[in-house]
């Protein structure tokens, strides 16, 4: 499998102020690509000069070897899209919507298809004024995929999705990407994309801070446990007479990003003072607290 998207050094500007600073990146066909970053980071503005719906200032995009910019459109023939509001004809039922977004090639077959895949099928005859938030959303999405896209480019695509919607979409992606469709996705609920996606770029500051597999990231954070005790005071006097480090909330001591042994260490320096160990709960660190790891030292968010 092959790059089908590749961003090169992008830099764009709104008046005086810099908002991307040489972002680069490239996904390749068949993954699902997630792009995290705090409010404002530029994911966004990302989207946006991939699909040449604005100017920028430096760099470029490039979809199979075809740019993309403000006057150059034609790699775009198969990439799908929703970015923040999905366009919506109020007096058109959903059905009429995605008939007329889809291309002569399947048409039929792929509007029922994506109607079933994205439970529509109660609503999807009535007119969209009538449709909730969800429901609009959800026929957005439908937009973006009804021809069968090569790449898609989904920015916050779960909002207003409820939980049976968001289980959905995220087999309906998989699914795309089993059959070699590409996806770049932002989102802010980090734990959905953990489920989700094969890669992850960490954004911030208008900045790729890091690239990776998220298998690479969940696994950087180590785990960490949360050591419930008897007497806090005791116990923080054992762990520093023992000179180890950790936190405290409440009545439990915290070892963040634990190596091998360190729960030992800490078991063993809080029975020497005679500490009452009440429970002894392990987290593993996940895409969430990477992400805030390296975003925090990266100093803080956008
Ligand atoms: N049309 C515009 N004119 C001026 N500034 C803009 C414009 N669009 C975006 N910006 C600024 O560019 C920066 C990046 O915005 P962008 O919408 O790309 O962020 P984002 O990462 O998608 O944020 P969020 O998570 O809140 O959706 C922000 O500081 C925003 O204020």
């Amino acid at each position: 499998m092959g790059t089908i998207l590749t961003v090169d050094h992008l830099d764009k500007s709104f008046g005086k102020r810099q908002v991307l600073h040489g972002v680069d990146f490239f996904v390749e066909e068949g993954h699902i690509v997630a792009l995290v970053g705090p409010n404002g980071a530029g994911k966004s503005t990302i989207m946006k000069a991939i699909l040449g719906l604005i100017p920028v200032n430096g760099g470029g995009v490039d979809i199979k070897g075809q740019p993309v910019s403000i006057t150059s459109h034609q790699a775009l023939r198969n990439v799908g899209a929703l970015i923040e509001y999905p366009g919506i004809y109020p007096f058109m039922t959903g059905r009429q919507q995605l008939a007329l977004f889809a291309n002569q090639h399947g048409k039929a077959k792929n509007v029922e298809t994506i109607i079933a895949a994205m439970g529509m099928g109660k609503y999807i005859d009535l007119p969209a004024k009538s449709y909730s938030l969800g429901m609009k959303q959800k026929l957005g999405i439908a937009q973006a995929l009804v021809n069968d896209p090569k790449l898609v480019i989904l920015d916050e695509p779960m909002n207003g999705l409820d939980p049976q919607a968001v289980k959905d979409l995220r087999d309906l992606l998989r699914n795309l990407a089993a059959r070699g469709t590409s996806i770049l996705i932002s989102s802010h609920i980090l734990s959905e994309l953990e489920k989700l996606a094969d890669d992850v770029l960490i954004l911030n500051h208008g900045q790729i801070i890091k690239h990776s597999t998220m298998a690479d990231l969940e696994q950087q954070g180590g785990v960490g446990y949360t050591i419930e005790v008897g007497n806090i005071d005791q116990a923080k006097a054992a762990m520093a007479m023992a000179n180890h480090p950790f936190e405290t909330v409440g009545n439990a001591i915290i070892l963040t990003h634990a190596a091998a042994g360190d729960l030992n260490h800490a078991l063993y320096a809080l029975v020497q003072g005679g500490v009452a160990i009440v429970s002894i709960t392990q987290q593993s660190d996940d895409l969430e607290g990477a992400f805030l790891d390296m975003v925090n030292a990266d100093g803080g968010e956008a």
